[in-house]
């Protein structure tokens, strides 16, 4: 029987990592920017907050005038203005005065604390003006501490400062960041223009009637959808059968649309994988994937790094379960192009274990790994020796419990069985080295629903 050398999960993402090209920056205006990765730094252009300002609705005061103040005999203050929030007004206050304030005003210059209305003497929040009458004067009931409810300027933010560094996806948490700190345009990486090609004669488009020997193509849409994720656009998705002639023709006809390739099906040994046939013809259809004699693309590799730089498309097996048999290179146009093996549960993993770290290094986020969160499994499974397992799973625990999963599928990670990924809620992790889980160990879960 042949022996075959395997590549291991880390080897084969270095290799996507070292090949896969950094798209281009362009400048968007922030509006645009989300789900963009920065391609440089953002600076603030403005302090944050931009001036002092109340973190209250109350009153404006000069502290030392409410040193005296007690419940039994409140200290009263004339109010001589009304700061809403937006005004740009700092009346003067003198000794014994104070102005209304509204939460995000800024603070009047002779003023150096506020005085939440809810602390001043007689408010009741059930009399019909409550908060709405500015009265003409105010009564306070305790002292109120110098610098007490003041938001400073520049304690967040100073201008000039790096609010988010090149590399960081634009969240919409990190967009309202650099819009308040005065950011309006934001140098992005292009977005990756993806074609998503399932190959196989067998395969019609979900709801047609399939006769036998046919099935649903359900991997393009699948794989579609994890590019838009992973902050990709689909410009083409298609099907073509076994015929290399019409994967020559989409290759050809995309070459100049789009910047990646993601084809699913004819990756193995068969007679008619297709994708094979097409990139890497001269390996031949039906022969075994690249041998353990120091011959053919293994020769190559550098020793020295692990890392095989080759940019031609290879095809080889990949110590991972399932999504062993994988394709990858640089198309002759620099196009890189993943072909991922047919089987759907094998083509969702290969996508999330070494298509998503590629899409996102395009956009300068190779720094970026997947979070995978410790869980006790409720259940025990073999694993294959030496090969890192990857495993379809479910939560089982309620809200606020500790983390337990269970696997989506009673039959393990059976690489066909495409309808039970609907229990999934996202994959579990097991390392090359262990062999069985058992009830109660704990794994390494990430979790995928959108
Ligand atoms: N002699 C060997 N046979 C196989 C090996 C092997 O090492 N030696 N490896 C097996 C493993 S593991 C996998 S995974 C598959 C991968 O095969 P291919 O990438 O060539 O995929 P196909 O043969 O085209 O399809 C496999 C399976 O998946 C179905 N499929 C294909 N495309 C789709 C799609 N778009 N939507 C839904 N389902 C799809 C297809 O009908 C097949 O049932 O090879 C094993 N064989
Ligand atoms: O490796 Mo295949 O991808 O198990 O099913």
């Amino acid at each position: 029987m042949a022996e075959f050398r395997y590549r291991s999960v880390e080897e084969h993402r270095r290799r996507v990592l070292g090949l896969v090209p950094l798209l281009p920056a362009e400048d968007l205006p922030l509006a645009e920017a989300h789900g963009r990765t920065l391609a440089a730094d953002a600076v603030a252009t403005l302090d944050l907050p931009p001036w002092d300002n109340s973190a209250m609705d109350g009153y404006a005061v000069r502290s030392a005038d409410t040193r005296d103040a007690t419940a039994p005999s409140p200290v009263r203050l004339a109010v001589v203005g009304e700061l809403p929030a937006g005004t740009g007004a700092d009346p003067a206050l003198a000794p014994g005065q104070a102005a209304a304030i509204m939460t995000g005003a800024p603070l009047p210059g002779d003023a150096d604390a506020v005085v939440p209305v809810e602390d001043t003497a007689g408010w009741d929040p059930s009399a019909p003006t409550a908060g709405t009458a500015t009265p003409a004067s105010v009564g306070l009931v305790s002292p109120a501490r110098p610098g007490s409810h003041i938001r400073r300027r520049g304690e967040d933010v100073r201008a000039g400062q790096v609010v988010a560094t090149a590399g960081q996806p634009l969240a919409p948490q990190r967009l309202a960041a650099l819009a308040a700190a005065g950011i309006s345009r934001v140098s992005t990486r292009r977005v990756p223009r993806v074609v998503v090609v399932a190959t196989g004669s067998e395969l019609v488009a979900p709801g047609q009637p399939v006769r036998r020997g046919q099935i649903p193509d359900s991997n393009s849409l699948m794989l579609a959808a994890l590019v838009r994720a992973s902050g990709g656009e689909v410009v083409h998705r298609t099907r073509v059968s076994d015929d290399p002639a019409e994967l020559r023709a989409v290759l050809a006809r995309t070459a100049d649309s789009s910047d990646a390739v993601i084809l699913t099906g004819g990756a193995s040994v068969g007679a008619h994988d297709v994708a094979r046939l097409v990139l890497a013809p001269e390996s031949g259809g039906g022969v075994p994937l690249e041998a353990a004699d120091g011959t053919g693309a293994a020769a190559e590799h550098d020793a020295g790094r692990g890392v095989p730089l080759e940019p031609a498309v290879r095809f080889e097996r990949v110590s991972v379960q399932p999504g062993k048999p994988q394709g990858f290179g640089l198309l002759p146009d620099g196009r890189p192009v993943w072909s991922l093996p047919g089987n759907p549960v094998s083509a969702w993993v290969s996508y999330l274990v070494f298509v998503e770290a590629g899409l996102l290094g395009m956009q300068g986020r190779a720094a970026t790994t997947p979070r995978w969160y410790p869980a006790t499994t409720v259940e025990g499974w073999r694993s294959p020796p030496r090969r890192e397992q990857y495993v379809p799973a479910r939560v089982v625990s309620g809200p606020g419990e500790p983390l337990r999963v269970a696997q989506a599928t009673e039959r393990g990670s059976g690489s066909h069985l495409a309808g039970r990924l609907a229990r999934a809620t996202g994959l579990v992790r097991v390392p090359a080295h262990t062999d069985e889980v058992s009830p109660g160990d704990t794994v390494h879960y990430r979790p995928l629903e959108a």
